[in-house]
């Protein structure tokens, strides 16, 4: 089944169906990106955060010298971050990842949070620590998002990078990119499915020609493993995947609840991104055009909508703040 195509405003095209790799193992991720690439995925979206980019970019060279695809037939997302945003630190460390992927250039770079950290020397700090500083702390760091925003634009100046976008960003700061960009905000990636579906955003990103990319399509997938500050978001709720417009769509289409998650954002030209260790779950998510609900269905879900944010770093480090979208 071929993957439709989201015309991005910096006239490339991106698939509206890849693979993320946040939590993929840096053990597992070039076997799981070469399978992933034969059942059909051609999207990966990675981030410098997710500590798998060298990895993932190995399986997809492993797939272009098996012959199963060509480099022009693969879109490869990463995000820059957030301790890297002055000028000279995204210059070297866009470098650092375009040279960890091995595949010559990078299709989409986005900016992962507005936020700006104090730099931190890559070289001397292991994940999940390296984004606090000596002190053991978060420390924000004065860079103006329009010094990053300008090295972003120089990254495509350069060849390094086809589009560039924003992750985590809010309709004030698009606003304000748009009023100096020389290069288009090719795209935007947020935190979307029906607990928050962020419609007036969506429809300011539409009116604005960004493109957008859904992160966590499945809500928050088990409440149990959630950090506190979320699970008390969800108490009460069911999970989306027994929510009832989506476990009824699903009976209805005879597809999994996951399934009817991913086609009610793409259905609505929505981008994404899901990511399975799974391989059968792997392959179900890139099945997910084959059917088509009707409005009031997707009405239906959208209804689900309660404004419910799940990730916001600051939820992550309950000892350093860092509530970007307080
Ligand atoms: N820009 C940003 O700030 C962010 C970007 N992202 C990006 O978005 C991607 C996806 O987001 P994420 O929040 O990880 O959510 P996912 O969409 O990957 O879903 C979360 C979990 O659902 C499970 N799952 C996957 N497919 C199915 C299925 N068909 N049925 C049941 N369970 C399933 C997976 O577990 P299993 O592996 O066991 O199948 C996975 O760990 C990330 O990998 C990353 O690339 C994510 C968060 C923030
Ligand atoms: O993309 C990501 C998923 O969310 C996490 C918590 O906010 C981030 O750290 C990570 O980079």
């Amino acid at each position: 089944m071929s993957n439709p195509i989201v015309k991005l405003a910096s006239g490339h095209e991106m698939p509206l169906v890849g693979f993320g790799l946040w939590k993929v193992p840096k053990e597992t991720a070039a076997e799981t990106v070469y399978n992933a690439i034969k059942v059909g995925y051609r999207l990966f979206d990675g981030a410098y955060d997710y500590q798998n980019e060298k990895e993932a970019g190995e399986g997809i060279r492993k797939a272009i010298s098996d012959g199963l695809i060509k480099r022009e037939d693969v879109f490869i997302t990463t995000k820059l971050w957030n301790n890297y945003h002055r000028k000279e630190h995204a210059l070297a460390m866009a470098k650092k990842q375009n040279e960890a992927w091995g595949l010559g250039y990078i299709d989409l770079f986005l900016i992962h949070f507005p936020c700006a950290l104090k730099y931190i020397d890559p070289e001397l700090r292991r994940y999940p620590a390296w984004w606090i500083d000596d002190a053991g702390t978060v420390a924000p760091d004065n860079v103006p998002i329009r010094e990053t925003w300008e090295a972003m634009e120089t990254l495509v100046d350069t060849g390094l990078a086809r589009s560039i976008g924003v992750s985590n960003f809010q309709a004030q700061s698009l606003y304000d990119i748009q009023t100096y960009a020389r290069h288009p905000i090719s795209a935007l990636q947020i935190e979307h499915h029906p607990y928050l579906a962020q419609p007036e955003l969506l429809q300011m990103a539409r009116e604005n020609g960004i493109a957008v990319t859904a992160y966590s399509s499945f809500g928050p997938q088990s409440f149990l493993e959630l950090p506190p500050a979320f699970a008390r978001r969800a108490a009460g709720i069911p999970l989306l995947f027994d929510a009832e417009p989506v476990a009824s769509a699903a009976a209805k289409y005879e597809v999994t609840p996951a399934q009817v998650l991913l086609r009610w954002a793409t259905q609505r030209n929505v981008a994404v991104i899901p990511k399975s260790n799974n391989p059968s779950r792997l392959q179900q998510n890139l099945d997910v055009i084959g059917f088509e609900m009707t409005a009031e269905e997707l009405e239906a879900i959208s209804g689900l909508d309660r404004g419910l944010r799940f990730n916001d770093p600051g939820f992550y480090l309950p000892n350093h703040p860092l509530h970007i979208f307080a």
